[in-house]
This record gives structure tokens, C-alpha cells and sequence, in this order.
């Protein structure tokens, strides 16, 4: 796993946002992993700036959900795919027929849990996942204790997690539904690259349980140190918990200009 210290989100946007156009450089459909939170919004930013720039074709580019809530009618401005048709899709000037994504209100949801299995594989699998982390370690809606061989399927939030969400759903905590889809870990992990942003003082603790602790449930980011290509990109106050920092910036520092994220 790398991990890469920036001075702050802007930053880790950048380097992002670079890999990305890198990659879409020899893969100009490559299909982008997106997840929400604030957290990859400087990716975003910065993807949509470099192509307003002329500096990146996005005309081919494809994207698929990480995770989604059950429960909100379709087009809810929370539901996340409306989420990312504002955050991704509109800025990055893509269509609908871009998007890959689950259908969290089929009548039978564990079958479009499968379906969404299906449609990734299909689509190629995805070339690069974006990832955040919640701040009890999970990734997409792997809330601790999950399998780290899953598959897309149901999940229940915890409650400190509906607690983190509660900011999109007027401060209300009990307004966040209690049920999602998530893509797998086993799933996140068939990404051909993955990159797991952190930002922020209180994603410390999970960030040093995911880079540094055991390989474990508890912490379903730890999974990523199973990943042949796994990147992280943190923040100082995200990486303050890190005890290698000093060694994963020397790394970084004497990287050679050939090899990229
Ligand atoms: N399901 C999402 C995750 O994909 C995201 O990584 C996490 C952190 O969000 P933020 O980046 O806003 O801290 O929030 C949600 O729970």
C-alpha cells in the first residue's frame, strides 16, 4: 500500500485528479468507482477543472456507485445517485447512460444487488475506486464486521454512522435510513486500482487502523492491504495517527518520476 501525505484536500484532489487523467490517457473509457461524502468533492473539482482546461477528454468516461441508501423514493436529493448526477455526473458533463449503479428500489433488492454484480462485471470491472473511510473504518457501507470476501448486498448503518449522515438529513440522525446496498469488500477489492482518500482530524483513528492495525473486520478499510495496488492519500491531520509517516514520505519523496500513483 502507498500512502502519500499532502498538506491538505486540495492537494490530495490534485494528485488525484492527475491519476485519474493518466489513466484515461491509454483508457479514455475507463469506468471510474465513485463514492460520495465530502470527502473525494476536491477530486471532482479538480477532474472538472483540468477538462474545462482542455487538459482531459471525459467524453467516454464511465461511472459506477459504491453504495446507495434503501428506503428513499428514486430521485430524493439525498439518494446517492441523485448525489453523484449533482457532484460527478453534471460537472464532468457526463449522461446518464455513463452511470452504472444499483436500482435501490426494486421490489426485490437482493436480486438487484446481484444484477449490480452482473452489470460491473460486464462493464469490464472498474479500472479505479475512489473510497473514503468512515470514521469507524468502513468502506462504501462495509460497517465493521463485514466479511471482507462480500459481495454487493444489504447492509444495516450503524448508528454512529447514521449519527455522521445525519448532516444531510436536516441534523436528524433518525431521518437516515437504516438500510443500504454496498458494493462488497470483496467487490471493492477487484477495482484494478484503488485509492482511499482521508481528510480531517477525526478520520485518524480509522486511517491508523486501516494502514497500520491487523488485517481485520473491525476495520473494514484494512482490507486494502490485501490489494496489489491500493493508494492512500491523507491529509496531516487524517495521517497524525501514522507511525510510519516519516517512512511513507521518504517514499514519496524519492519517487521516480516514471512511476505514478
Ligand atoms: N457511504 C459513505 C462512504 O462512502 C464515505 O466514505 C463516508 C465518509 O464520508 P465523508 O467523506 O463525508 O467523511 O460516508 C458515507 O458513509
Amino acid at each position: 500500500m502507498e500512502v502519500v501525505i499532502v498538506p491538505d484536500a486540495e492537494a490530495g484532489g490534485r494528485l488525484v485528479a492527475e491519476a485519474v487523467v493518466r489513466l484515461l490517457g491509454h483508457r479514455p473509457d475507463a469506468l471510474l468507482g465513485v463514492a460520495t461524502g465530502s470527502t473525494p468533492l476536491p477530486v471532482y473539482q479538480a477532474l472538472a477543472a483540468t477538462a474545462a482546461a482542455g487538459g482531459a477528454d471525459l467524453s467516454r468516461v464511465r461511472v459506477a456507485q459504491l453504495d446507495e441508501y434503501v428506503g428513499l423514493p428514486a430521485g430524493h436529493p439525498e439518494s446517492y445517485r441523485s448525489v453523484l448526477e449533482r457532484e460527478v455526473l453534471a460537472p464532468l458533463g457526463l449522461g446518464p447512460e455513463a452511470f452504472l449503479g444499483p436500482d435501490s428500489t426494486a421490489p426485490d433488492v437482493a436480486a438487484a444487488c446481484r444484477e449490480y454484480e452482473r452489470a460491473l462485471a460486464a462493464a469490464g470491472g472498474v479500472d479505479l475506486q475512489l473510497l473514503g473511510i468512515g470514521s469507524d473504518g468502513h468502506i462504501g457501507f462495509n460497517e465493521p464486521g463485514s466479511s471482507l470476501a462480500s459481495r454487493t448486498r444489504i447492509k444495516t448503518l450503524t448508528e454512529r454512522t447514521r449519527g455522521d449522515n445525519a448532516r444531510y438529513f436536516g441534523g436528524d440522525p433518525g431521518r437516515v435510513p437504516r438500510h443500504v446496498i454496498t458494493q462488497g469488500i470483496g467487490t471493492i477489492l477487484e477495482a484494478r486500482h484503488v485509492v482511499l482518500l482521508a481528510t480531517g482530524p477525526n478520520k485518524a483513528d480509522a486511517l491508523a487502523a486501516a494502514v497500520e492495525g491487523p488485517l481485520a473486520a473491525r476495520c473494514p478499510a484494512s482490507a486494502l492491504q490485501l490489494h496489489p495496488h491500493a493508494t492512500v492519500v491523507a491529509d496531516e491531520a487524517a495521517a497524525s495517527k501514522l507511525t510510519l509517516a516519516g517512512y511513507y514520505r521518504h517514499v514519496f519523496a524519492g519517487k521516480p518520476d516514471w512511476q505514478h500513483l
